[in-house]
C-alpha cells in the first residue's frame, strides 16, 4: 500500500448526513485506523461575529479555505497539522489540537470541494444530497437535540442560508465520484418511511466494481429492490444504483458478494450474520440507525478507500 494516507472526502449541506456516514465508514476501517476532521473547524469569524456582519457558515469567505487547503496537502504526505477547533456549543474557537494522519483520513464538511486545490487532494469523493424536506427535518431534529436551537430558529437560519446553499454547497455535487441520496419511500406506498431508501450515483471518475455481472439489462434478477440504471446526472452519463430499504438479506448478500470478492480485506464484514454491526450507526443524537441501503452505502465507500490503498 502507498506510504501516504488515502483520504476521503464527504460534503454536502448542514445536516446532509456527513458526520454519520464519516462514523458508520470509521467503524468498518477501526476506529485506530482513521483520523476524521470536520472542516467546520476552518470557519474564519465566531458566531457572533457572523451575526453582526450578517454573513453565513457556508459563504467561502466565511472559511479559511487556503488554510483547509494546505492542511490536505499536508495530511495527504502524512504530515501533521495544527488543526483548529470550531466549538459547536458556544460558538466560539477553542485552543488547536496536533493532529497526525492515521492510515485514512475521512475529511467532511461544507466546502472541501470548493478549490481545485483540495479535490486533487482526496483519493475518493462523496457528496451527500437527500432531498431537502429530509434535511430539513434532520436539521431540525438535530440542531434542537445537540446544538441548542429552537425549531423556529432552525427554520429561519435554513431559510437565510438558502442562496449560500445554492450558490457554493449544492455545485460541488459535480466534483464527487459518488453522490449519495437516502431518501423516504413515495407516500402512500404502505411502506415503512422511518426505511429509508439510497440512490448512489456513481460517476466514471473512479473504477466501481462490475455490478452488471449479477443485474440483467432489465435490472430485474434482483427484483425491483435492487436496481442499476445508465442515468444522466448534472448533464454527464452516470450509473445510478438504487436499493430500497425493504431489499432482502438475499439480494443484499449477493451485493456484498460482489464488493467482497474484490476487495479481500472487506470480506470479514461481508456477512451480515457475522458481522451485525455493519449499517449500524449511532447517529449524531444518540439514535441507532441501521439498514441494507446504509450498510451496502458504507461498504462500497470503504471497498474505494481499500481499493487505493490496494489492501
Ligand atoms: N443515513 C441516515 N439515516 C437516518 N438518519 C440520518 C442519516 N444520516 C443522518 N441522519 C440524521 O440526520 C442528523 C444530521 O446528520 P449529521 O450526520 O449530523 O449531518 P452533518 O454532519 O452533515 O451536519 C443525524 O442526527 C441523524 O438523526
Ligand atoms: O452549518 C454548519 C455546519 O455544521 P454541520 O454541517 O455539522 O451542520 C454550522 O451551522 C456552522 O458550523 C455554524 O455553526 P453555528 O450554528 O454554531 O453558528
Amino acid at each position: 500500500m502507498p506510504q501516504r494516507p488515502i483520504i476521503l472526502g464527504i460534503v454536502g449541506d448542514s445536516a446532509a448526513g456527513k458526520t454519520t456516514l464519516t462514523r458508520g465508514i470509521a467503524q468498518i476501517l477501526g476506529e485506530e485506523n482513521v483520523t476524521a476532521i470536520c472542516t467546520d473547524d476552518y470557519h474564519r469569524y465566531d458566531r457572533k461575529q457572523r451575526a453582526e456582519m450578517g454573513i453565513s457558515a457556508l459563504h467561502p469567505d466565511c472559511n479559511y479555505v487556503d488554510i483547509m487547503q494546505q492542511h490536505l496537502s499536508l495530511l495527504r504526505t502524512g504530515q501533521p497539522i495544527l488543526k483548529p477547533i470550531y466549538n459547536h456549543h458556544s460558538g466560539e474557537f477553542d485552543a488547536p489540537e496536533y493532529i497526525k494522519p492515521s492510515r485514512f483520513v475521512i475529511v467532511e464538511g461544507l466546502l472541501g470541494y470548493s478549490t481545485q486545490g483540495m479535490r486533487n487532494s482526496y483519493d475518493v469523493k462523496v457528496y451527500l444530497a437527500p432531498p431537502e424536506s429530509l434535511r430539513e427535518s434532520w436539521k431540525v431534529k438535530r440542531d434542537t437535540a445537540k446544538r441548542g436551537y429552537n425549531p423556529e430558529q432552525v427554520l429561519e437560519q435554513l431559510r437565510q442560508r438558502e442562496p449560500d446553499s445554492e450558490a457554493y454547497i449544492r455545485p460541488q455535487r459535480q466534483w464527487a465520484d459518488v453522490v449519495v441520496s437516502f431518501y423516504p419511500p413515495p407516500e402512500g406506498s404502505g411502506q415503512d418511511d422511518l426505511l429509508l431508501n439510497v440512490k448512489l450515483v456513481l460517476r466514471p471518475t473512479i473504477s466501481h466494481p462490475d455490478f452488471t455481472h449479477f443485474l440483467t439489462p432489465d435490472g430485474s434478477h434482483l427484483g425491483d429492490a435492487i436496481r442499476l440504471d445508465l442515468d444522466r446526472d448534472m448533464g454527464k452519463p452516470v450509473d445510478v444504483l438504487t436499493v430500497d430499504g425493504h431489499t432482502t438479506e438475499e439480494q443484499v448478500q449477493e451485493l456484498e458478494r460482489q464488493l467482497c470478492g474484490e476487495v479481500p480485506y472487506l470480506g470479514q464484514f461481508c456477512s451480515l450474520e457475522g458481522n451485525t454491526e455493519i449499517g449500524k450507526v449511532v447517529g449524531t443524537t444518540g439514535e441507532t440507525l441501521q439498514s441494507y441501503p446504509l450498510a451496502l452505502t458504507q461498504l462500497l465507500i470503504t471497498y474505494h478507500m481499500l481499493k487505493a490503498a490496494r489492501v
